[in-house]
C-alpha cells in the first residue's frame, strides 16, 4: 500500500517549468534514489515533499495526511519530514551527543537516552560523543546531522545530495554505514543525487529525473539491462552506436574482441582500469571510436582487433 504519495505534482519559476506532472509512491521503509543532472528540479522537489515550497499543481500525502505547503501552512515543514542538505545544520557550541539530543527536549527522559544511544551505535559515534562538531570531519558532521534528524522518528528523510562536499571515498563508507542504518530502523528515505554511484550504494529502487519530468523508475538491474532511453543507458556506462542500425547501441562490456572475424578496427588508446583495460578503437570502415572492455588485457596500441556482439545485447533505445 502507498504511504508517500506525490500526485501530478508541477512547479514554474516565472516561465522556467522546474517539475512537469510529477508522480511517484513509496511504500513505508522504501528507499528511493532519485539521479537527475544538475537543473532536473531534485531540490524542488524534495522541498515541495517537505512542506518547504509553494508548488503549482498537485499535491503531498503522507498516509491519509495531505502535506500542505508554506501558504496552507502557518509554520512551514513537518517534524514527520526531515529534509538533510550539505550544510550541516550543527548546534556549533554542543558536542555530538547534545546535538542528537536537544530535538528531543520534549520527549521523556528515558526515551531520549535511549533513542541518543540506539543512534550514536548505529552510527558509530561513540568515540566522538563529547567533540564539538568543529572537531569533527565533514563526513563525521553529516552522520551527526542525520541522527539528529533521526532522533524525533521522522517517517520521511529527505536527503539532498548531503555528501557532495566530501570525497568519494568518505562518501562510499558513509553510504554503506547508513543502508545499515536505515534499513535496522526501517526508515523511509529518498535521495537525490546526480551521482549513480553514489545512489547504487544506497538503494537499488532508482528513478531517473531529467528537466522535471520521470524519466524511468525501476530497480538497478532493470534500468541497467533494459534502458528506455539512451540517457538512462548512458548514466551506467558509455555506449557505441551501431552505425548501420539508427537507433541500435552496443556496451563496451559486451564487444568481443577477436584475432579475426568481424569489424575491424584499431587501438588507438588503452587505459588501464581495476578489473580490465579499457580501449579506444578505431573503426576502420566508418573513421567512429568506440570504446570497448579487454578483459584479459591482451591488445595493445596500434593492434588490429575484430569487434563482434551478441544481438540480445543490443541496446535499441530513444534519444
Ligand atoms: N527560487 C527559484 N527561482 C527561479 N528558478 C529556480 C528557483 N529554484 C530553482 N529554479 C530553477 O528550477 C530548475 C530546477 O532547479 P533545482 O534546484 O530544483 O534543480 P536540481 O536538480 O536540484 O539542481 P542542482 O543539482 O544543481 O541543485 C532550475 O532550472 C533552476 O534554475
Amino acid at each position: 500500500m502507498s504511504y508517500f504519495s506525490i500526485r501530478s505534482v508541477s512547479k514554474t519559476y516565472g516561465n522556467q517549468k522546474a517539475l512537469k506532472s510529477f508522480s511517484t509512491e513509496l511504500k513505508k521503509g522504501d528507499i528511493l534514489a532519485i539521479v537527475g543532472e544538475s537543473g532536473s528540479g531534485k531540490s524542488t522537489l524534495l522541498r515541495i515533499m517537505a512542506g518547504l515550497e509553494v508548488q503549482t499543481s498537485g499535491e503531498v500525502w503522507l498516509g491519509d495526511k495531505k502535506i500542505e505547503n508554506p501558504k496552507e501552512k502557518l509554520v512551514a515543514g513537518y517534524d514527520e519530514i526531515k529534509l538533510i542538505h550539505q550544510d550541516y545544520a550543527l548546534f556549533p557550541n554542543s558536542t555530538v551527543e547534545e546535538n542528537i539530543s536537544r530535538p528531543l527536549l520534549s520527549f521523556d527522559e528515558k526515551y531520549t537516552r535511549n533513542r541518543v544511544e540506539e543512534l550514536i551505535s548505529l552510527l558509530r559515534l561513540g568515540e566522538l560523543r563529547d567533540k564539538l562538531p568543529r572537531q569533527l570531519s565533514g563526513g563525521q558532521q553529516q552522520k551527526v546531522a542525520i541522527a539528529k534528524a533521526m532522533s524525533v522518528e521522522p517517517e520521511i528523510l529527505l536527503l539532498d545530495e548531503p555528501f557532495s562536499s566530501l570525497d568519494s571515498i568518505q562518501t562510499r563508507n558513509i553510504m554503506d554505514e547508513l543502508k545499515e542504518v536505515f534499513t535496522a530502523l526501517g526508515t523511509t528515505v529518498i535521495l537525490v543525487t546526480h551521482d549513480l554511484d553514489d545512489a547504487l550504494r544506497l538503494t537499488d529502487d532508482l528513478l531517473i529525473l531529467k528537466n522535471g519530468k520521470i524519466i524511468q523508475r525501476g530497480n538497478s538491474k532493470d534500468l541497467c539491462l533494459s534502458p528506455k532511453s539512451k540517457y538512462v543507458a548512458e548514466l551506467f556506462s558509455s555506449i557505441n552506436r551501431i552505425k548501420t542500425k539508427g537507433q541500435d547501441y552496443i556496451r563496451p562490456v559486451d564487444v568481443k574482441l577477436r584475432t579475426r572475424n568481424g569489424i575491424l578496427a584499431h587501438v588507438t588508446d588503452v587505459i588501464f582500469l581495476l578489473h580490465f583495460n579499457s580501449l579506444k578503437v578505431k573503426i576502420k570502415e566508418t573513421g567512429e571510436i568506440w570504446e570497448v572492455d579487454d578483459p584479459d588485457r591482451k591488445y595493445q596500441k596500434g593492434d588490429r582487433v575484430y569487434l563482434t556482439w551478441e544481438q540480445g545485447k543490443v541496446l535499441s533505445l530513444k534519444s
